[in-house]
């Protein structure tokens, strides 16, 4: 188990230094490799960390940007996480980012996957940045409890691939990266806010269960340092 935990006064203190790191993070990605991909997530905590990092300077038309998870519904669903992106952070200096989406509009969501896979692979590996969120059933990423393919997305020796899950606590059914896309990130940085979500932390670092709290996979078995960022 290896992280740091980086503590805030508020959600914009966090915002503000969590899109000072990643935009230093994707900057030094142009410098050595001259393009830049970033992972993040959906819901509803993201929000403003995006607003802040869509106005960082940066040579945004060399950065990839997908989604660590996505709902099976189309961009202009309310639900989308690709919809959240495009409005809270492929906005301001970051519009001219390319968004890669997990989402595609196939019969059925297992053809999605493989299209999302194919079209994902192109993604320079490992990810330079993943930002990760959690659900206070302890989700990240969609590897939810008891999920029907958890056992496979969190095999660090699976191939690294976007993959189905369904899980009753999901809603609609999920596209997901496969743990071994994610864990291995440059920069890998767990982002929540709330006292229940630190209660939930507190909960999934006391157990080793993953099948009943997926993030334990994240927290005890990443291949890279995770940073965990807070606040009230
Ligand atoms: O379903 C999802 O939920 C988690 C957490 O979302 P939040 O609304 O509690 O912040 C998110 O990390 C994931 O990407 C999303 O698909």
């Amino acid at each position: 188990m290896s992280y740091t935990k980086h503590e805030y006064s508020d959600g914009a203190a966090l915002a503000a230094a969590l899109a000072d790191e990643v935009a230093s993070r994707l900057a030094a990605a142009i410098y050595a490799r001259d393009s830049a991909c970033i992972a993040v997530s959906g819901g509803s905590t993201p929000k403003k960390f995006f607003e802040e990092l869509s106005t960082r300077e940066l040579a945004w038309d060399k950065v990839k940007v997908t989604l660590v998870d996505e709902r099976f519904v189309p961009a202009d669903s309310e639900r989308s996480n690709h919809l959240l992106v495009a409005k809270h952070l492929l906005t301001n200096n970051a519009a001219a980012a390319t968004f890669v989406p997990l989402y595609y509009d196939a019969p059925s969501i297992e053809e999605a996957a493989v299209i999302a896979t194919k079209a994902t692979a192109a993604l320079d590996k490992p990810f330079d940045v993943v930002i990760l969120g959690m659900g206070g059933d302890g989700h990240t990423a969609s590897f939810f409890p008891h999920g029907d393919n958890l056992e496979q997305a969190l095999d660090l020796t699976g191939l690294c691939r976007v993959m189905t899950m369904k899980a009753e606590g999901a809603g609609e059914e999920r596209l997901t990266f496969s743990f071994s896309s994610l864990s291995d990130a440059r920069f890998l940085a767990l982002h929540i806010e709330g006292q229940g979500k630190k209660d939930v932390l507190e909960k999934a670092i006391a157990g080793s269960d993953e099948t009943e709290m997926p993030v334990r996979a994240v927290l005890n078995r990443a291949a890279s340092p995770l940073d965990i960022y807070w606040a009230p």
